[in-house]
């Protein structure tokens, strides 16, 4: 079943962002959503994880409406923002316990597959140490490790290249096709199309709070006359997806 976005309508105070955003990311699917600086993808997502209230709308998570249960909704589904959030005073382990126990995980259980995460990202030796001892790359791996190790139905992963090494790039996505694989699914915002396109399933493009586009990178690209390589130059050539920041 997935995630499915209804109509939403939404956005903070005084500032209506979103007007009837729909789509869908389905079971065993890699959804990107793309668009200009400003176009309300951070908004969306805060949407999703239940920061923002919708003005209307509905959003449902393998049936779970989040308006009438948004803790069964959010259960359901792993969250990794664009800004690492660590604690200062919490070791590399500490921090992965704490996230197991919040999810009612037993750290016997589940420490095997978490210590190959490490080891995938090269972290595998610094389960001691400080956040403040680590780049912001493996920052950005810690929140990776932390929510991939939850095997969530739904990986929510801001910009989720930001900072990271070419190595660790493509362990990502490695990472994010298996999850997917495994009939879970991924939602993710980026900025690299091209990139993208090698491994999303389908493109959600938003331009001023509204939905223009949702389909596979094929599709986007051909309606454009690109090829898949040249996809970053879409936001050059496609009429009507250039955001306003500040009207
Ligand atoms: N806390 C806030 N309060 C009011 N308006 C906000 C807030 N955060 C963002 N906005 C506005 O919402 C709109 C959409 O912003 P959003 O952060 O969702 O864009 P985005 O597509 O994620 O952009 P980016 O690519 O820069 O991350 C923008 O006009 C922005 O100014």
């Amino acid at each position: 079943m997935g995630l499915k976005i209804d109509n939403l309508t939404g956005g903070y105070a005084g500032n209506q962002v979103l007007k009837d955003v729909s789509f869908q990311v389905d079971d065993g699917q890699i959804v990107a959503l793309i668009g200009l600086n400003g176009a309300g993808k951070s908004t969306t997502i805060n949407h999703i994880i239940g920061e923002l209230l919708p003005k209307s709308g509905q959003l449902t998570l393998n049936g779970v409406d989040l308006g009438q249960a948004p803790a069964a909704f959010k259960a359901q589904l792993a969250y990794i923002p664009e800004q690492p959030i660590l604690y200062d005073e919490l070791t590399l382990e500490e921090h992965l316990e704490l996230m197991l126990s919040a999810h009612q995980l037993d750290k016997a259980a589940a420490w095997d597959d978490v210590m190959r995460l490490l080891a995938t990202f090269r972290l595998d030796d610094k389960l001691h140490w400080l956040p403040t001892h680590f780049s912001k790359g493996m920052r950005q791996k810690v929140m990776l490790v932390a929510a991939l190790m939850l095997h969530a139905p739904l990986l929510v992963v801001d910009e989720p290249f930001l900072g990271l090494d070419t190595l660790a790039q493509r362990d990502v996505i490695q990472l994010m096709k298996a999850h997917a694989a495994s009939g879970h699914s991924v939602l993710m915002t980026t900025h690299l199309l091209s990139s993208a396109a090698e491994f999303v399933d389908t493109f959600v493009v938003l331009a001023n709070g509204q939905v223009t586009f949702v389909g596979s990178p094929q599709a986007l690209a051909q309606a454009h006359h690109l090829s898949l390589s040249n996809l970053d130059d879409y936001f050059d050539l496609a009429p009507g997806v250039v955001a306003h920041d500040h009207d």
